[in-house]
């Protein structure tokens, strides 16, 4: 999973290579996800969610953004170079710390097709590069210790862990049990307790993050954009972007998801369709 790819390499600028708190752990959060367009919210999540690790014995020491590969299937993905400018663009008018890896959108088959990469493939390789290619976070007594990689998700995708023909169950275990997941509640979409309850065998390594009441979403700001009305949940730079690019003019057509192998699957159903209400 470490292939190099022209160009490309691991991001790490924004990473804080010294622990400033004693006796904290560090944490790296990674939000996977389409960001077909980046949102406002995507970007505070990461602010809450740190205001709440920090409180819990963590101390946040990076911050990813890994946008999925076009081959996800979603219609409403626009093209992965778009989505990395719109991410790069959020990341600073919002004067955020996250990094964008946009390993997931470059990997290619032996053919040169590009591929999906599932989530718990994502996670497992950000931690081989944090704590095995770059060698850990120091400690203030010099030492150094491995980053604790955990998942930055929303409610709504969280209550799609526990359908095995969106998440294998094998990932679930990599993904809750080994790394873990700040949840942030998603109200607009569904009810934290309707996600977190069929997951509560990986109960301990469960952030639950409040959030504020909104109904924030890709698909609302779409939806927008498709009928002249002005996005006010995008960063004001991601939606001149979109204006300058034309992007998001016409309906989506029916979506295409890659089953929970990787493969393209035709018959599955929308993780999120059924708790969606605006779409
Ligand atoms: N308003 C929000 N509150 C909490 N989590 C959010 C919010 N918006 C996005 N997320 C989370 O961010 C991650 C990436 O989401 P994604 O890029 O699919 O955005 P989305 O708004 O859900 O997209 P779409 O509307 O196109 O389905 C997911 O874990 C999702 O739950
Ligand atoms: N089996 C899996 O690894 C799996 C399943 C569903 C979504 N995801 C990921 O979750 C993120 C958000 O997906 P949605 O845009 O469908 O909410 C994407 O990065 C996608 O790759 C992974």
């Amino acid at each position: 999973m470490s292939e190099p790819y022209h160009g490309y390499s691991f991001p790490h600028n924004r990473l804080k290579r010294r622990l400033t708190h004693p006796n904290k752990t560090p944490l790296v959060l990674v939000s996977c996800g389409s960001f077909s367009p980046p949102t406002s919210l995507h970007m505070s999540m990461f602010s809450v969610a740190e205001s709440y690790a920090e409180r819990t014995g963590f101390e946040l020491v990076g911050s990813y953004m890994s946008p999925c590969s076009d081959t996800y299937g979603k219609s409403s993905l626009v093209p992965a170079h778009h989505r990395i400018n719109m991410c790069r663009l959020a990341i600073e008018q919002t004067n955020s710390n996250a990094m964008i890896d946009d390993w997931e959108t470059l990997r290619r088959d032996e053919a040169g097709r590009p591929v999906y990469t599932r989530t718990a493939d994502v996670l497992k390789r950000l931690d081989e590069q944090l704590n095995d290619v770059l060698g850990g976070i120091q400690t203030l007594d010099g030492t150094f210790v491995r980053a604790r990689v955990m998942l930055l998700i929303g409610a709504d995708l969280a209550l799609t862990m526990s359908d095995p023909k969106v998440w294998a169950p094998a990932d679930i275990d990599v993904l809750l049990g080994y790394y873990g997941a700040f949840i942030v509640e998603r109200p607009a979409l569904c009810a934290t307790q309707d996600a977190i309850q069929p997951l509560k065998k990986y109960h301990d390594n469960i952030m639950v993050v409040p959030s504020f009441q909104n109904d924030v979403s890709s698909t609302k700001a779409r939806a927008q954009i498709r009928n002249g009305e002005v996005a006010q949940d995008l960063p004001r730079s991601v939606y001149d972007y979109i204006k300058l690019h034309h992007l998001y003019q016409s309906a989506p057509s029916k979506d295409r998801h890659v089953d929970k192998n990787g493969k393209p699957d035709l018959e599955m159903v929308s993780p999120r369709l059924p708790v969606a209400s605006h779409r």
